[in-house]
């Protein structure tokens, strides 16, 4: 079978793929999880028009000449307000968030005001509107805030509490089941015997499911015997994943036997091998409705496609819109060499010029196990098929890693 383009790849890959179904959940278990539908406000906010200040709710025009004394007929703390109507000479102690009465239209902060029993004297002029919250600064009831395909944050998640939805509707988290393939892994945490090695790619995939907002499976690792892989294959299918993910196996060895084994399973083949290095050894499919995504084994290779492929396929699961793979550019540091027919994802380091200009080092070692140098990468810089030698100065397009603060 011949290499296809990353793109073709892609395109096979999220063929007929649909949003998982939508489930409610409280809003306290929401953040994370994605909008299956769009959201209205159900209420406007402030629904009154509101102080911002604790002071005093005025006529503007009675302040028009400080200073001025009012008389204080009354009190509006927040959650209260005052129900009479405020005449001209009039004034009514406020706090912050407590509804503006009848007939003021200004809030006189209490800085600015000297209170002697029944009377308050403004020192200031105040503007008509001043520190008052019209109804419905922040929101109006029925204006659509958060859209389908949103991912709630912090931030999304008080703007629904505010719109007064106490569930939401939400796409169910795909299940991503892992599989690590290999007589030569043992789990981390393990002494691994004299010719084996420490099984790292489940960890790093299992995070990017969570990250994307999926529930990982891990089957941890199955010995390269057909049985055992069967085995774990039918595991994946009793735990209805959306999606089994397999680590390693993939390649043209003796021992890569992975995709006989899912082709016993019933697999149908949506691709195997791709032009991308890493990733040369990608495969994908589907047993009935569960895709199936055969990473390659080696550390790099495994992560990259993870983020190339897996999580624009998490992302098709949970009704988001798909990320653009490419967009943004940068200028190289230094000089890169012609490319050969696999889309080249170089891991790199960002850092700025003299002048502040962003630019971006390939690292001179990209083998496929160093995982440390893809830690240490802030982007991948990417070099078509074929790609002519660049020199330092030329631009490049790159892709973003995510980054955990710090
Ligand atoms: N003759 C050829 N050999 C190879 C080819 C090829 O086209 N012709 N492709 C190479 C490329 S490119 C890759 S990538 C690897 C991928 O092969 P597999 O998917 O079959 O992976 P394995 O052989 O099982 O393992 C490769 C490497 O990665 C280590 N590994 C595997 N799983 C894990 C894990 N869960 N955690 C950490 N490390 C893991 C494994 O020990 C091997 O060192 O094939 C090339 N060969
Ligand atoms: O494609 Mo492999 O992923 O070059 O190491």
């Amino acid at each position: 079978m011949a290499l296809i383009s990353v793109d073709e790849a892609l395109e096979r890959l999220l063929q007929g793929t649909v949003a998982l179904p939508a489930e409610g959940v409280d809003l306290t278990e929401a953040n994370g999880r994605v909008l299956a539908s769009d959201l209205a406000a159900t209420r406007t906010q402030p629904p009154f028009p509101a102080s911002a200040m604790d002071g005093y709710a005025v006529r503007a025009a009675d302040l028009a000449h400080p200073p001025a004394t009012l008389t204080v007929i009354g009190e509006a703390p927040a959650g209260h307000g005052y129900s009479g109507k405020v005449l001209t000479g009039e004034a009514v102690r406020i706090f912050t968030g407590a509804p503006v009465p009848d007939g003021t239209d200004a809030i006189l902060i209490q800085e600015n005001a000297q209170r002697d029993g029944d009377t308050v004297t403004a020192l200031e002029t105040v503007s008509k509107g001043q520190f008052v919250r019209p109804a419905g600064l922040d929101f109006h009831a029925g204006e659509v805030l958060l859209r389908a395909g949103t991912r709630i944050g912090f931030r999304e998640l008080a703007l629904a509490a505010a719109m007064n939805h106490a569930r939401l509707p939400v796409h169910r988290r795909p299940r991503v089941a892992i599989l690590a393939t290999g007589d030569e892994l043992v789990p981390p945490g393990t002494e691994p015997g004299p010719n084996q090695i420490i099984a790292s790619n489940h960890a790093g995939v299992a995070a990017l499911v969570e990250d994307c907002g999926g529930t990982p499976i891990h089957l941890g690792i199955a010995p390269d015997r057909p049985e055992a892989l069967n085995e774990r294959i039918a595991a994946a299918r009793e735990a209805n994943a959306d999606v089994l993910v397999t680590l390693g196996g993939a390649s043209v060895g003796d021992h890569d036997l992975v995709q006989d084994a899912l082709g016993g399973a019933g697999m149908a083949l949506a691709f195997w091998r791709i032009a991308m290095r890493p990733g040369k050894p990608l495969m994908a499919g589907h047993i009935d409705d569960m895709r199936v995504l055969g990473l390659p084994g080696n550390p790099v290779s495994s992560l990259v496609c993870s983020l190339l492929f897996l999580r624009p396929l998490m992302d098709a699961l949970l009704g988001r819109p798909p990320a653009p793979r490419v967009g943004e550019t940068l200028p190289l540091a230094v000089g890169v060499g012609a490319n050969d027919q696999r889309e080249d994802y170089l891991r790199a380091a960002l850092t700025h010029d003299a002048e502040g200009v962003e630019q971006v080092t390939p690292f001179p070692r990209q083998d496929s196990s160093m995982l440390a140098t893809l830690a240490q990468a802030d982007a991948l810089v990417i070099r078509p098929p074929h790609a002519p030698p660049l020199a330092a100065g030329a631009r490049v397009p790159i892709l973003r890693l995510p980054r955990s603060r710090g």
